[in-house]
């Protein structure tokens, strides 16, 4: 059946386990003004930012604003009427020969919400289920999925696939090599394998909502259900409001709502039921499916063997490893968070990131471990460790619901559109100079190289090193927002966009403009002795505790020079001046 938009219109209200409670949406807006793109996207096209082989040019600010005003639909609210309009054709289809679940960004089988209802209706059903990935490798060029991150999802497949097939369940990994194809190609495996009931969980980037919502018409339209669920954030988006009724745009009030909600709903925090066996003969029937064999990553996103060799050992996949990653910080360590956790010296953070960004661990099950070790058994009151662990993960959820709302960020425009209009540098050498760690501030260049090196970055260097480029080179954020991704494990376009809005104070709830970092006064005080400097810049290791934050005006310039470290490329007090006339002239020219 060729895939193409349905035409069935039926009602439907979304249970509250939906979360999004969708609203009239107005018409589409059809001025011309809309479709016109932004004056400096041939920048933003030039500089790699935007890419034109799968997007449109940048979007004009006037277009970004009618997300705002409601005149162009959301995805999310598109994708709620989809649901809403197929709710009853959906009801009807009939269970077949079996039931599906779609692996994306949830690569687990304990505490994984769509998986469970999968399940469920397999055993309602009294059919097998079966579960499923696309590995589509257009969409790792389009989200710039880091090779490290490829290779850690891919590792991952691995160890699900084995604890699936204990309990009898196939995991059918394929290879689709056009994204546009992954649509017809999941509905054809349907086909073939007789179900006609898919699940997965939801991702809130923009083309996967829009995507969702138009193969939940299809599906509907040919007698399958596709049913897509809530389940990477705590709190699901849309359902936190304002007294006004509006989404909140900062985040100290927003965390209040977010944890109230929650003690008011506890049943957010109920862990899912990892699935069951399947009945006896699935081996027979599917055996195609147990047997096929997890791809290679594509040739563009493939670690050579020396980077295997590295990397590898560095990041141990799947959620075995993830729950004792969990288990051994809330015992060792997570009572100490909120001394360390600034600190990129010290290993004082629980590196679970990589986890929650592939979903080998939920952020539920990490919210709850920390909360049951508690005294209060609630996310507030009792240890400091633990409550502003969970206000970090808090943090997570957080970003999901602005990328909801707000869904432009998802399409290279900053929170406030009007930022667009800052006259960036794109000067390559300082670019180069950035990404290599070869800055001549060692704060910056120490981070850089741990990104380089490892596939992670501290959080307080993501900040600094955030805030040089953007302010101190002046170098349009989002080249640094596209480094990040190609190069961290944990790439998360949400939160990698928060933190980079917030640094760049492009964002929502960001940084003021004019607070930028002294890099070296930030140096000074989270790396106070140059552990983490020592560590990533040999070079600068036999410097003394002063020298080392910034050799060639320490008098350590003649040893850092031997060494082969540079000079500064730029000076930070004239480089604050030239940002905050940037800054104050773009956000006031009003194009
Ligand atoms: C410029 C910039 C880019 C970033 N890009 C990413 C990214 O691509 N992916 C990503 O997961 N995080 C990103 N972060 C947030 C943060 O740096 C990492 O989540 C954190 O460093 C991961 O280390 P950890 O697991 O040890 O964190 P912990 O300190 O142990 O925190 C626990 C968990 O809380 C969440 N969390 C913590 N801080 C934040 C935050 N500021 N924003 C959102 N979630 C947070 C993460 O899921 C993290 O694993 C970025 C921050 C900045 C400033």
């Amino acid at each position: 059946m060729p895939f193409k938009g349905a035409k069935r219109k039926t009602a439907f209200s979304v249970d509250r386990a939906n979360g999004f409670q969708p609203k009239k949406l107005k018409h589409e807006a059809n001025g011309d003004d809309l479709r016109q793109p932004h004056p400096f996207a041939h920048e933003a096209e030039e500089n790699g930012i935007v890419l034109r082989r799968f997007y449109p040019p940048e979007m004009s600010n006037s277009r970004a604003l009618a997300y705002n005003s409601d005149q162009l639909p959301r995805p999310m609210e598109v994708l709620v009427k989809a649901l809403e309009e197929t709710a009853q054709a959906r009801k009807q289809v009939k269970p077949k020969d079996a039931v599906v679940h779609w692996f994306k960004m949830d690569l687990r089988h304990t505490d994984n919400r769509s998986l469970a209802l999968a399940n469920a209706k397999a055993k309602e059903a009294g059919v097998p289920l079966i579960c499923m990935y696309i590995v589509s490798p257009q969409d790792f060029e389009a989200h710039l999925t880091s090779p490290v991150r490829v290779d850690f999802m891919l590792r991952t497949l691995s160890v699900l696939k084995q604890d699936l097939a204990a309990l009898d369940i196939p995991l059918y990994v394929e290879t689709v090599h056009k994204r546009k194809h992954v649509p017809q190609r999941v509905f054809e495996l349907l086909e073939e394998w007789g179900s006609n009931h898919l699940f997965a969980n939801i991702e809130y980037e923009v083309d996967e909502l829009r995507r969702e919502a138009q193969m939940i018409r299809h599906f509907a339209a040919n007698n399958k259900s596709y049913e897509v669920v809530h389940d990477t954030c705590i709190v699901p988006p849309g359902e936190l409001h304002t007294g006004s009724g509006k989404q909140y745009a900062v985040y100290t009030p927003w965390y209040r709502a977010w944890m109230a909600h929650i003690h008011e709903n506890l049943d957010l925090l109920e862990l899912f039921d990892r699935p069951e066996r399947n009945p006896n003969g699935v081996r027979t029937k599917f055996q195609k499916l147990f047997d096929c064999s997890i791809p290679d990553a594509p040739e563009n996103k493939r670690l050579s063997d020396a980077e295997k060799k590295t990397l590898r050992p560095l990041w141990p996949c799947g959620e075995h490893e993830a729950m004792a990653r969990l288990e051994k910080y809330c015992d060792e360590a997570i009572g100490d968070y909120h001394n360390k956790r600034n600190i990129p010296g010290d290993d004082g953070t629980s590196r679970l990131s990589v986890h929650l960004a592939s979903g080998t661990i939920s952020s539920r099950t990490c919210v709850r471990t920390a909360r049951d070790r508690n005294k209060t058994k609630k996310l507030d009151g009792g240890h400091q460790g633990i409550q502003t662990w969970i206000s970090e993960i808090a943090w997570r959820d957080f970003y999901k619901h602005v990328l909801v709302h707000w869904p432009y960020v998802c399409m290279n425009k900053p929170f406030k559109p009007e930022y667009s209009n800052i006259q960036w540098s794109y000067d390559r050498d300082h670019f180069a100079a950035w990404c290599e760690g070869r800055t001549g501030y060692p704060i910056v260049d120490a981070a850089m190289r741990q990104l380089n090196h490892m596939g992670y970055m501290h959080n307080r260097c993501r900040m600094i090193v955030a805030s040089f480029l953007s302010k101190d080179l002046l170098i349009d954020w989002r080249m640094g927002e596209r480094y990040f991704m190609e190069h961290l494990i944990d790439g998360d376009f949400a939160s990698n966009n928060g933190g980079w809005g917030f640094s760049a104070s492009v964002g929502v709830d960001p940084q003021p403009y004019f607070r930028i970092f002294n890099p070296l006064l930030q140096s000074e005080k989270f790396d106070p002795n140059g552990d983490y400097i020592r560590k990533w810049v040999p070079e600068l290791a036999g410097l003394s505790n002063k020298e080392i934050h910034d050799p060639y005006n320490r008098g350590a310039g003649t040893k850092a020079k031997k060494q082969g470290y540079p000079k500064q490329i730029v000076e930070h007090r004239g480089a604050r001046e030239r940002a905050l006339s940037a800054y104050k002239e773009g956000i006031e020219s009003g194009r």
